[in-house]
Formats: structure tokens, C-alpha cells, sequence
């Protein structure tokens, strides 16, 4: 029997909603790096769907300015180009569909021809396009695998209806649901960190850590596109998916294999030990305009004018989630996330406890390992040691591994890069699995709910600071406790 997922055969990659953002500024640019590297089958075919009629030229043409080409590559940009095709068609009308099915054969030549949908389009299409796909399209000799994108619905029931209208048409094992957090190298690296170091194993535990921070700041706002994210806010934008998949990653137990399914069951069973968030282990903020600021700075999100000028919607928030497990009860795990802060930051911080019997006068800070997602990848251990010298002193520093300094500023693949490769490859372990869903809407429902339902009004913080000043009496709160006195002596390359 053939192995389907041989790169041999044809395959062809649709790419649904490609006159929009995402596919210009994101999906074109990917598929454009696979191709380039020789990362894809040798017979691949691009087809771009939308409702928009417009040329191949001139979906080139808008992609152009997103797409980087190095000095040398424009020969290969050009026979990239020549493997695409653009298709205009309704997302609603059947017949749209069964053109583009006839385009798709086209290119289908021999016993075997698979093909990859990805819905780069608005939740509004979103049930039609399935269909669609499902009656008109899905190939008769080879695999037919989807790629969604969030939002996965707004609630537990959303979703649910989301994952059952998607399983009457597909097997879960065609539906590779993206959370992009889960390329990302650092995020990747948390596996091998915890289960192929025995360093980590006999601290990983309530004995040892007294609480976990998982963090995503971002230094710009809504910038005038606040209306899409209204609706949302934070929580379901970042902290209901990417810190929650940290999260599940940090804490889940070692799987049997690193088979996806062995891995995808450990990260359930971990989540399904956590309880519903409640209202008073939230903190939600809003940014408001600094009047010392530059440009967009000086606007806060209810003067974008997307916004309603009533707008609760958090932009900030910190929860802290208790795992009720032999491993982490009482270890609260916080997650922080917001946007229009002072900096751009994803970085998981385990704090370890106090040294018990101190002898040290209380000068031995608290070991923290950090792993850095990102910008500049990195996983350090703060540690106390002894002054060099004469002195019998104290002094925080760190076993650092930075990866420009380790790796130099060597290829560390963008996340959309390994996953659309893993599509192609039929790896599911960095894609998200119904019953994950699942269990992130129970924990995170019930909490919007109250905030939306009682109409909580979030706490200002200012455009550009770290946000809201009531977040860090909360950390403290959640036993994590900040020196401020560690200094980082930042290496040079030799
Ligand atoms: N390999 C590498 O790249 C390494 C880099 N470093 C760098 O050195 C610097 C310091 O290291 P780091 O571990 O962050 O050291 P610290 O323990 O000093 O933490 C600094 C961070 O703590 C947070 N903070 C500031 N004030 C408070 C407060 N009142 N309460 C709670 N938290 C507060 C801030 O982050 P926030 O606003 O997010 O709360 C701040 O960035 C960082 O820039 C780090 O990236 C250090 C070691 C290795
Ligand atoms: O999913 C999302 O992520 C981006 C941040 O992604 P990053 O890879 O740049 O860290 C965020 O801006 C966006 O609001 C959110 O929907």
C-alpha cells in the first residue's frame, strides 16, 4: 500500500480567504520559505481563493512588500509564483467549488494527489467554507487535511457547536487547528527541557516551586483596529490559548511516547485538574493614552475609533490557576498577558522557593529558571553564588543560555514555517485536539461570563508602562516574589 503522505505524489495547497491579511502578511510569506528552502513536496501546487477577482499578478503584487528575498532568490521567487494559481469564488456557493475542484484535478496527475485547505477566513464564512469543502472538494486519492485558525468560538458552547459541526464533516485526525504559540522554538523546547534533562525532574513539583508566571506582553494597542478585537479582548485573544497551551506544556505529566496522541492526552488530563478560573483570581486593565507619548501612544482603546466609547473589553489581564494534582496543588500558575505595555516579552518564569534553614541572613534570592520565548530566545537559572574574591558575599547570576550567543543568529524557523510543514508531513503533535478545546472554554467560560455579564470595568494603566500597578500586589500575592536586585551582565561575543 502507498504511504500516502509520501512527498513524491502531488499536493496541493488552497489557501481559502487569500485576498485578506493574514494570507498576504502571514501564509503567503510561509509557503514562500517552504518552497524556497526545497522544504515541500517537489510537486506542489498553490491555489489562492477568495471572493475578490483579481489577478495572480496582483495578489503578487500586494504580497510583495511581505515576502523577503534574499539576493539570489529571485529565480526561484519566480518559479514559486509559477506554481500558484488564483481562483475568485463565493464561499456559499457550491458550484464555486466544484470549478475549483475541476482546477485542483488539473494538476492531480498519477494514483495518489493530496490536498491541504487553509482557512484563512473570517468565523462569519466559516461553516459555509467547511461544507463546502467537505461536498465539493476533498480529494478521491490521497489525504484532504484542513487547517483552522482561531477564534475556535467565544465560549464553551460556541465551540463545542464549533467541533461538532467540524466533526460531522472531517476525523480529527484531518483537522490541524493552529495555535501558533506552538511553533515557536522556545515553547517546542519545553519537552526537552523538562523530560531530557534529570536535573529538572526531582524539583518540578509543589516541594520545590513556589509559583509559575507565564507572560506575553505586547508594546502596541489596537492602533485603530480595535473593532475585531472588541469583541474578544485579551483572554480569548491570548491568555485562553497560547498561555494556556504554555501552561499545559509546563505542568502536564512526561508522556508515554512523544506520539501527538500520547502527548495531546497528558496535556487534557492536566487541564482537566484545574477549576474554573473565579472572579477574584483575575485582575483585567485597559490602557489609557500617555499624554507623554508618541504618536498612538497618546491613545487610549476607547479612543480608537473601532471601539465603543463604553468598551469593558480587558487588554490586560493576570489569572492565577490552581492545578489540583499530587504534582502542583497550591503552586499557583499565573498567567499575565496585555498589549500597549512597555515592551515586547513571552517568557515563562519558574520561581523556586525560599532555601529552607537559612544561614545566609536572608540574602539568598529566590532561583528562578527563565525561559524566554521571546524576543531573543534564551533559558536562564538564576542562582546565588559566591562573590569572587576574598569576600564570603552573596551574588546573584546566572547559567545562561542565549541562543545568539550559543547557536549565533542560526536559523530558528518561524512558527508558521514548522507547522504548515507539519501539516504537509501529517504531524499533529504541535496542532490542538478537540478535547483540548474543550477543557480551556470550561476553565476560562464562566469567568467571562461574570465579567461581561456584570459589566466589569477593567483598571486603567497607562499606554507604554507595565500595566496596571495592581497587577504586581497580585503576583505578590501569588508567591511571586520580585528582588529587583538581580543585575544581568550582558556576555559579548568573543
Ligand atoms: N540570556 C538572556 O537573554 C538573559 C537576559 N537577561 C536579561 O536581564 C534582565 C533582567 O533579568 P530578569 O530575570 O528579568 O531579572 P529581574 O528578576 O530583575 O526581573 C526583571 C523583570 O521583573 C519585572 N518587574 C519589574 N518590577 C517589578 C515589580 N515591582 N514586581 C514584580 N515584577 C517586576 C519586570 O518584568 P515585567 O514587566 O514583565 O513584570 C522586569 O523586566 C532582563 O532584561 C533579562 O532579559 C538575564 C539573563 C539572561
Ligand atoms: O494570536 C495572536 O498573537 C499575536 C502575537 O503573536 P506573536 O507571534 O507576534 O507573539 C497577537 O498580536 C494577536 O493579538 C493575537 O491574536
Amino acid at each position: 500500500m502507498e504511504n500516502k503522505n509520501d512527498f513524491q505524489y502531488p499536493h496541493t495547497f488552497i489557501l481559502l480567504g487569500a485576498s485578506g491579511d493574514l494570507a498576504r502578511k502571514k501564509i503567503y510569506p510561509t509557503i514562500w520559505y517552504l518552497y524556497r528552502d526545497n522544504l515541500l513536496p517537489k510537486h506542489t501546487k498553490f491555489i489562492g481563493y477568495a471572493r475578490t477577482k483579481q489577478t495572480l499578478s496582483e495578489v503578487k503584487e500586494k504580497c510583495k512588500k511581505y515576502l523577503k528575498v534574499r539576493p539570489g532568490d529571485e529565480e526561484k521567487l519566480d518559479e514559486f509564483w509559477a506554481a500558484n494559481e488564483y481562483f475568485a469564488g463565493s464561499y456559499d456557493k457550491r458550484i464555486d467549488y466544484e470549478m475549483l475542484n475541476q482546477l485542483i484535478n488539473k494538476f492531480e496527475k498519477g494514483p495518489v494527489a493530496n490536498r491541504i485547505f487553509y482557512l484563512a477566513v473570517p468565523p462569519t464564512v466559516f461553516q459555509d467554507v467547511t461544507v463546502n469543502i467537505r461536498n465539493a472538494c476533498v480529494s478521491i486519492k490521497g489525504f484532504t487535511r484542513v487547517i483552522i485558525e482561531k477564534p475556535f468560538g467565544s465560549d464553551d458552547v460556541s465551540s463545542d457547536a464549533l467541533s461538532n459541526h467540524l466533526a460531522g464533516l472531517f476525523k480529527e485526525e484531518q483537522i490541524y487547528r493552529i495555535d501558533h504559540y506552538l511553533g515557536k522554538e522556545m515553547v517546542q523546547n519545553l519537552m526537552t527541557i523538562r523530560f531530557a534533562n534529570q536535573i529538572f525532574k526531582p524539583s518540578w513539583n509543589r516541594e520545590n516551586i513556589a509559583s509559575v508566571l507565564i507572560s506575553f506582553k505586547e508594546p502596541f494597542g489596537t492602533e485603530g483596529r480595535g473593532g475585531y478585537f472588541d469583541d474578544f479582548g485579551i483572554i480569548r485573544d491570548v491568555m485562553q490559548n497560547h498561555l494556556l497551551q504554555i501552561l499545559s506544556l509546563v505542568a502536564m505529566e512526561k508522556p508515554v511516547t512523544l506520539n501527538p496522541n500520547d502527548i495531546r492526552d497528558e496535556k487534557v488530563k492536566v487541564l482537566r485538574h484545574i477549576n474554573p478560573i473565579e472572579l477574584s483570581d483575575i485582575l483585567v486593565g485597559q490602557y489609557v493614552g500617555n499624554p507623554e507619548g508618541k504618536g498612538d501612544e497618546k491613545l487610549g482603546y476607547l479612543e480608537d475609533p473601532t471601539v465603543p466609547k463604553d468598551s469593558v473589553t480587558p487588554t490586560y489581564a493576570l489569572a492565577a490557576l490552581n492545578i489540583n494534582n499530587a504534582r502542583w496543588q497550591g503552586v499557583p500558575f499565573i498567567l499575565r498577558c496585555g498589549k500597549a505595555l512597555n515592551e515586547r516579552k513571552a517568557e515563562v518564569r519558574i520561581q523556586y522557593k525560599d532555601v529552607p534553614g537559612d544561614i545566609f541572613d536572608g540574602h539568598a534570592k529566590r532561583n528562578e529558571l527563565v525561559i524566554r520565548v521571546q524576543p531573543g530566545e534564551a533559558l536562564y537559572l538564576k542562582l546565588m553564588s559566591k562573590s569572587p574574591g576574598m569576600k564570603f558575599d552573596l551574588v546573584e547570576t546566572e547559567l545562561d543560555l542565549t541562543y545568539s550567543m550559543r547557536y549565533g543568529e542560526a536559523d530558528v524557523p518561524d512558527a508558521y514555517e514548522r507547522l504548515i510543514l507539519d501539516v504537509f508531513t501529517g504531524t499533529q503533535m504541535h496542532f490542538v485536539r478537540n478535547d483540548e478545546l474543550k477543557e480551556a472554554w470550561r476553565i476560562f467560560t464562566p469567568v467571562l461570563k461574570e465579567l461581561e455579564g456584570k459589566h466589569i470595568k477593567p483598571v486603567p494603566y497607562v499606554y507604554g508602562s507595565r500595566g496596571p500597578p495592581q497587577a504586581d500586589d497580585k503576583l505578590a500575592e501569588y508567591n511571586f516574589k520580585y528582588s529587583g536586585s538581580y543585575k544581568w551582565k550582558k556576555p559579548t561575543l568573543s
